[in-house]
């Protein structure tokens, strides 16, 4: 799914108003349509209070008043005065006119129990509102609020230090707005509302989700040679859990052959990993010498001088894709981001980036940061956190939409790490490797937090639910082909 600048959702809108034959005020219709749906299924004993502004957000908030009306729901409509309203807007006043709408003013008498609606403004502010506004914002924060399209006041791709609206959810139409995952913003909840628009060619900055579409099936004749091998380099004195996550993911990735090269005080790993240990006992000192199609290193090395010339020395010999980089190694890089080889892979997250490429003011400048560097070096960056976002060398951007704030503990980086290097290492292209590993990853955590719930999990249960995650995705990509094949797998999971 495309993630829409609103220069881009303005053009899609024109499409789709003439590849359909519609006029404007029809897909207005059709949103207003869509979000009675999805708020009387959330909220079947609501009663609302609409606030709605003086353009087509608020016709959206005008037309679902009178649905919500004529249905015989207790809603009141406000609307704001102004000297201009959108013709659209216009037109969904007049088909109210058989029920009150109420002059918006400057602290509205608003039902004490009722849902509030904020309409007031969509993707079609210039600019932030002006500290006027912070008083009615303050008096519905508290309240159950619900936001059309995007939180009015927020503008939707840039960062706003401006009042507006803190909704808890916000039912965005066609696509999330890239306002909503700078966690500045505190948008805690969206749902995107399909109003049917065309889609306006591929852009270059994605919302994932269909990543079943990436899976490869293997073939019933593959062997432990065809489905590759994966080197995992790391651990330190202290440090060895790490390894020992990313050795346990990398057995869940569905690759041939796990191997771990790490130094003397490496404990043991589980049996199935083949595991070679330095003659240093606290940290790597040599190269090892270790064939295998895909390695990942940094992975609880520790930031010794030892172990950084190591790293080092391994960038000059390993072949160089596909590799991850992730943890100390990207400590040690950012002291010498001339050693970064192209094609890299590279896992930080937002504090290992800023290291890399200095701190940032908001979200929105870590991610240009972070889109430039990954164009300039020709690498691959995936910055972690939620809605974890993917940067390609030719620019393209994936957001990432599963996963969840359960995750949020240590560890679950390097599961990371260790699932991405063995999808890697089978042979995915690294174009698809990346996009389904970070989902599966967020899709194991999300099914952990099902489960366990979110306060109690922790990094392990990622990987006692990779499986499930694994077998969910399986299914979603032979539910979803038109000609599935039939391996005996397949008919299993149907
Ligand atoms: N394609 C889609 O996805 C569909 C989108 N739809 C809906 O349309 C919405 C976008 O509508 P929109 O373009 O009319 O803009 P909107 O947000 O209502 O604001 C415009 C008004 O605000 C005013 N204004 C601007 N800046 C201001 C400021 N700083 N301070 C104060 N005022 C300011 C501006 O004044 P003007 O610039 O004209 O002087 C104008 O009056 C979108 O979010 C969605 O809800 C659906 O109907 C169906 C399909
Ligand atoms: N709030 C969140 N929502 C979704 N995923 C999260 C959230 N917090 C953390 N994660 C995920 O958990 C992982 C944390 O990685 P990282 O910060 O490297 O942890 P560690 O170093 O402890 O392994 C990342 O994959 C990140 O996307
Ligand atoms: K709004």
């Amino acid at each position: 799914m495309n993630i829409l600048n609103k220069e881009q959702l303005r053009a899609t809108d024109q499409h789709t108003i003439q590849v359909q034959g519609i006029r404007s005020w029809d897909l207005m219709e059709r949103a207003a349509r869509e979000l009675l749906k999805a708020i009387t299924r959330e909220f079947p004993h609501g009663e609302f209070s609409i606030l709605c502004g003086p353009g087509n957000n608020g016709g959206d908030g005008l037309a679902l008043g009178r649905m919500l009306k004529e249905k015989g729901i207790n809603t009141q409509v406000f609307l704001l005065e102004s000297p201009k309203y959108s013709e659209d807007n216009l037109e969904n006043q007049k088909l109210l006119e058989e029920f009150e709408v109420f002059n918006l003013e400057k602290l509205p008498e608003l039902w004490p129990d009722s849902i509030i609606i904020d309409a007031l403004y969509g993707f079609g502010l210039r600019t932030g509102l002006g500290i006027e506004w912070k008083a009615l914002f303050e008096k519905i924060e508290g309240r159950t609020c619900l936001a059309i399209d995007l939180p009015s006041g927020l503008l939707a791709d840039e960062l706003t230090t401006s009042p507006y609206v803190k909704a808890d959810i916000v039912y965005t139409f066609h696509c999330p707005k890239k306002a909503f995952f700078a966690p500045e913003h505190g948008i805690e909840s969206f749902e995107i509302i399909d109003i049917g628009l065309e889609k306006v060619g591929d852009g270059n900055y994605q919302y994932l989700a269909d990543v079943h579409l990436l899976l490869n099936q293997p073939s019933r004749f593959a062997h432990k040679g065809t489905l590759g091998q994966a080197l995992l380099v790391g651990g330190s004195k202290g440090m060895t859990g790490a390894i020992d996550l990313a050795t346990k993911a990398a057995l869940r990735g569905g690759c041939g052959i796990v191997k771990v090269y790490g130094p003397g005080c490496t404990p043991d790993l589980p049996s199935e990993a083949l595991v070679q240990r330095d003659i240093n006992l606290e940290y790597i000192k040599q190269t090892p010498t270790i064939d295998a199609k895909t390695t990942a290193i940094g992975i609880g090395m520790g930031m010794s001088h030892n172990g950084q010339e190591a790293l080092l020395e391994f960038l000059s010999v390993l072949p160089p894709i596909p590799l991850v980089l992730d943890a100390d190694a990207l400590n040690i890089l950012a002291k010498h981001p001339e050693k970064i080889p192209t094609g890299a892979i590279l896992t930080p997250h937002p504090k290992e980036l800023d290291r890399i490429v200095g701190t940032s003011k908001s979200s929105f400048e870590r991610w240009e940061k972070a889109e430039k560097l990954a164009k300039k070096k020709g690498i691959y960056l995936i910055v972690k956190g939620a809605n974890t976002h993917i940067f390609f060398p030719d620019g393209k951007i994936l957001v990432n939409s599963s996963g969840n704030y359960g995750m949020a503990k240590g560890g679950s980086g390097d599961i990371l790490t260790g699932l991405l290097t063995a999808i890697l290492a089978q042979g995915y292209p690294i174009e698809k490797a990346l996009p389904l590993g970070v989902y599966l990853h967020g899709l194991a955590g999300d099914i952990a937090a099902e489960t366990l719930g979110h306060d109690a999990m922790n990094a392990g249960d990622i990987l006692t639910f990779l499986p499930d995650a694994w077998k969910l995705l399986r299914r979603r990509a032979c539910t979803t082909s038109k000609y599935p094949r039939r391996s005996t797998e397949q008919r299993e999971l149907l």
